[in-house]
């Protein structure tokens, strides 16, 4: 499926609600620009997603460069508002399913070149009742790279805040009741401002029970979403050393429950550093866009 004169194909799909359009572009003949990427976002006059996902193969597209060898699909991720991001956890597990839908892997083991670097994925088969399998990622190590002393603020509010980077940046909050937020329009303040040159998603905790955790995000380039895959995992982290958890140190593996708005995913830290996230990914549609009302095909 590719780009042809009658239309470009697209897909739609979501992993706990955090949405994606899906435009398949194997030999990499799309240029997707941030206007295109924003329209195709954007839920009004457009498809709709928290983001875009475009596959193409690693070895077609120079941003993969170094990763064909070992991963032969490579998600090309975009913020609603068209900007590049690092790497989208629930992307990685939607691109992940879009895979397997499109018949191009079988469940099981893959791996998905992405901005931040290779990362692998199991793909559960179906259940019997057709439910789509739980797709689990090795998102790699959390980094913890401070200042001490960062702070989010909301209107009048402020909280401490710690540095969690995903391979996309964090600051995690932990507050006494999520409604503190308020209705998150705007990006929350964080400082110092040299804390996140690049921008930053942030995420709002409060505890559910032992190793349990509820969260609400904004993310960076897209705005409150109804979960975050990487805020969720830096989310987990930033729970695990408050808790004077790290596995790094005991041995042990941490697993943390983070329930967002649109889902839980299951999130555990390895001794060696690795923190791998489990949950739900599915296609929803799928479709064509008219070349009318894009204007142009944005073909390179
Ligand atoms: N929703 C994603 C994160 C997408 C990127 C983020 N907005 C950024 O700019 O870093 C996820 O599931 O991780």
């Amino acid at each position: 499926m590719s780009a042809t004169a009658t239309g470009l194909p697209f897909l739609k799909g979501h992993g706990t609600q955090n949405d994606f359009v899906i435009v398949p572009d194997p030999d990499g003949l799309l240029d997707l620009g941030p206007d295109v990427v924003a329209r195709l976002c954007d839920r009004r006059a457009g498809i709709g997603g928290d983001g875009l996902l475009r596959v193409v193969r690693s070895a077609a597209d120079p941003a993969a460069a170094g990763q064909a060898d070992q991963a032969e699909w490579f998600m090309d991720y975009r913020n609603s508002d068209g900007s590049i991001a690092e790497m989208c956890g629930n992307g990685v597990r939607v691109f992940a399913r879009y895979l397997v839908h499109a018949g191009l892997v079988e469940p099981g083991p893959i791996a998905v070149a992405t901005r931040a670097g290779v990362r692998r994925a199991v793909i559960a088969e179906d259940g019997v009742d057709g439910t789509p399998g739980a797709v689990t990622v090795d998102m790699g190590r959390a980094l913890l790279p401070g200042p001490d002393g960062i702070e989010v603020s909301v209107g009048d509010r402020s909280w401490p805040a710690r540095n969690v980077n995903m391979g996309n940046p964090h600051a995690v909050a932990f507050v006494d009741d999520l409604a503190q937020a308020g209705e998150l329009r705007t990006a929350p303040r964080t400082t110092p401002g040299s804390a996140y040159p690049e921008g930053v998603n942030v995420e709002f905790v409060v505890d559910r029970g032992p190793r349990h955790v509820a969260m609400r995000v904004h993310e960076r380039g897209s705005g409150e979403t109804l979960s975050c895959g990487t805020g969720a995992c830096a989310v987990a982290v930033a729970a695990a050393r408050r808790d004077g958890l790290d596995p790094a140190v005991t041995g042990e593996a941490v697993s943390y429950t983070v329930d967002l708005p649109g889902g839980s995913l299951v999130i555990t830290e390895h001794p060696d550093g690795r923190v791998e996230m489990t949950g739900p990914a599915e296609i929803v549609a799928a479709g064509t866009i008219d070349p009318a009302w894009l204007g142009v095909l944005p073909l390179r």
